[in-house]
């Protein structure tokens, strides 16, 4: 069924961002010798490692079984309740230490952000440290002195509450962090630092993912500033934050500055969305569809962003020509949830030619990460929410009996605060809904999607891999027979 293909495509790329699968790709090791990035870097028992982030734990074990002989020590900051699966690995010179629980920051994650600053800061020319990232800002807290802990948890959580983008919260963090921005590298200077990166944001910007801790950046207080101002905050920061934003010059003395100019640093993305997508797309031919990729940065508003693929499968299964008022209004639509003009305009042609030329099925791939404006009390998540709206959105459209199908999930198996990923959705499913007694309205004005899904013909359309231990934010699958 088209429902299984779906799900079968999302399968596949989660699978191709596994993070033992990228962390073997992109190390080529030939005796001592190993290859990251097209840099070539000798192993003499110098190796240390250190990580952060959802993905962590599996990148390293299979850092730790490709180059064990030479790892001298590592510390490893993870979330929450993930540790057990390592366990099966057996010995391991690796400390794993689990924090951050609700992705907040937290003592734990401190203790451990206080170990990795110690590793690093005892590392000579001759070693060489390894850092995974995958996301992981909590995982790896350092507040600049005098801040404390509870007053940066203060800040970034008023922000998030407020709906700044990981842009801005990451900006404000880095200039708040001994670590971020950087700090990282400092500290581990004149040691050789390789980064292994696994990208949850969208473009993939290095000194965003995680506030960059191996990236150097340069901090501009009136950004930051700027950033709190947006959101009403500026006034109501606690001091210690207003003494360190106030402060002209570096977060680190100028010891560590000057090895920070020198600072050898390799940055490497490993794994991201489009990689995932690449994958998907190939999956999605040998199920017999033509392969589209429409953005890797889809975002903004879950309403928005169901309208787009509303307007999209239209526009795909028109039987004649479409109305041009629907390429308009995608047109116009595009700026609102990051897709850009020239993207949709090579879509519509591939969907254009599909329908004209007698291509076939189509599937759309998308990646990117929508936000919801939560008002409600529910459960729910970003996909299950959007996979339902667009199942409104496709209602009373003219659509073919069988199709289109539209499947949201997160790469990470988890969508919210849920058991589930996502959706997969489609035209029948308001018919469905209604047969079943179940009001689609009232659970979206409460945020319910997860409670609508879960009673929803006994959960079936629930997308429930499991945690997957990988995170290259959402997929999205539109097939189109
Ligand atoms: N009841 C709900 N309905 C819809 N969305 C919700 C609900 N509760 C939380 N969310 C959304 O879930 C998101 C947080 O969940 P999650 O932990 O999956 O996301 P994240 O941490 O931003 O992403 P990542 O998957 O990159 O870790 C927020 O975007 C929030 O708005
Ligand atoms: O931890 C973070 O900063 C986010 O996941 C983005 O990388």
């Amino acid at each position: 069924s088209l429902d299984s293909r779906a799900r079968e495509v999302f399968a596949t790329a989660v699978r191709a961002v596994q993070p033992d699968t990228v962390v073997r790709q992109s190390i080529e090791r030939k005796e001592d010798v190993i290859t990251i990035d097209g840099h070539k870097l000798r192993l003499k028992n110098n190796l240390h490692l250190v990580g952060f982030g959802k993905a962590v734990l599996g990148m390293a074990a299979e850092a730790e079984r490709i180059l064990s002989d030479h790892l001298v020590k590592g510390v490893i900051s993870v979330p929450h309740g993930i540790q057990e699966s390592l366990r099966q690995h057996g010995k391991s010179s690796i400390e794993i230490i689990e924090g951050a629980k609700h992705n907040l920051p937290d003592g734990e994650a401190q203790k451990a952000a206080e170990k990795i600053k110690e590793l690093a800061s005892g590392l000579t020319e001759k070693d060489l440290l390894l850092v995974l990232i995958s996301g992981g800002s909590a995982l790896l807290p350092s507040p600049v002195p005098p801040i404390s802990l509870q007053e940066k948890l203060d800040v970034t959580r008023r922000l998030a509450g407020a709906g700044a983008t990981i842009q801005e919260l990451n900006t404000v963090r880095r200039a708040l962090s001994l670590l971020k921005g950087g700090g990282l590298a400092h500290f581990a200077h004149p040691a050789q630092v390789v980064a292994l990166i696994l990208s949850d944001v969208i473009g993939d910007p290095l000194d965003l993912i995680a506030s960059g801790p191996t990236v150097q950046t340069e901090i501009w207080h009136e950004e930051v500033l700027s950033v709190l101002e947006r959101y009403n905050l500026l006034d109501s920061v606690p001091v210690s934050v207003k003494e360190v934003l106030g402060k002209p010059g570096p977060r680190w003395d100028k010891k560590q500055l000057e090895g920070a100019q020198e600072a050898c640093v390799i940055n490497a993305v490993i794994g991201s969305n489009s990689i995932a997508l690449t994958s998907a797309g190939r999956r999605a031919r040998e199920l017999g569809f033509r392969p589209v990729v429409l953005s890797l940065g889809v975002s903004g508003d879950v309403k928005l962003v169901s309208r787009l693929y509303g307007l999209l499968a239209q526009f795909a299964c028109s039987q004649k020509e479409p109305p041009p008022e629907i390429a308009a209004e995608l047109l116009r639509l595009g700026p609102d949830v990051g897709v850009e003009t020239w993207d949709l305009c090579r879509t519509m042609k591939v969907l254009d030619e599909s329908r004209s030329e007698g291509w076939g099925a189509t599937c759309l791939l998308a990646g990117g990460e929508p936000t919801v404006e939560l008002k409600g009390k529910g459960k729910g998540g970003r996909n299950q929410e959007l996979a339902l709206r667009v199942a409104v959105e496709l209602q009373g459209m003219d659509l073919p009996p069988k199709g289109p199908v539209f499947l949201s999930g997160g790469t990470d198996g988890q969508d919210g605060p849920t058991e589930a990923a996502g959706a997969v959705t489609d035209a029948g499913l308001c018919e469905e809904a209604t047969t079943q007694g179940l009001d689609i309205n009232g659970f979206l004005d409460n945020n319910d999607s997860f409670t609508f899904f879960s009673k929803l013909s006994s959960g079936q359309r629930l997308l429930v891999p499991g945690l997957t231990c990988t995170n290259v934010m959402d997929v999205h699958v539109l097939l189109i027979p």
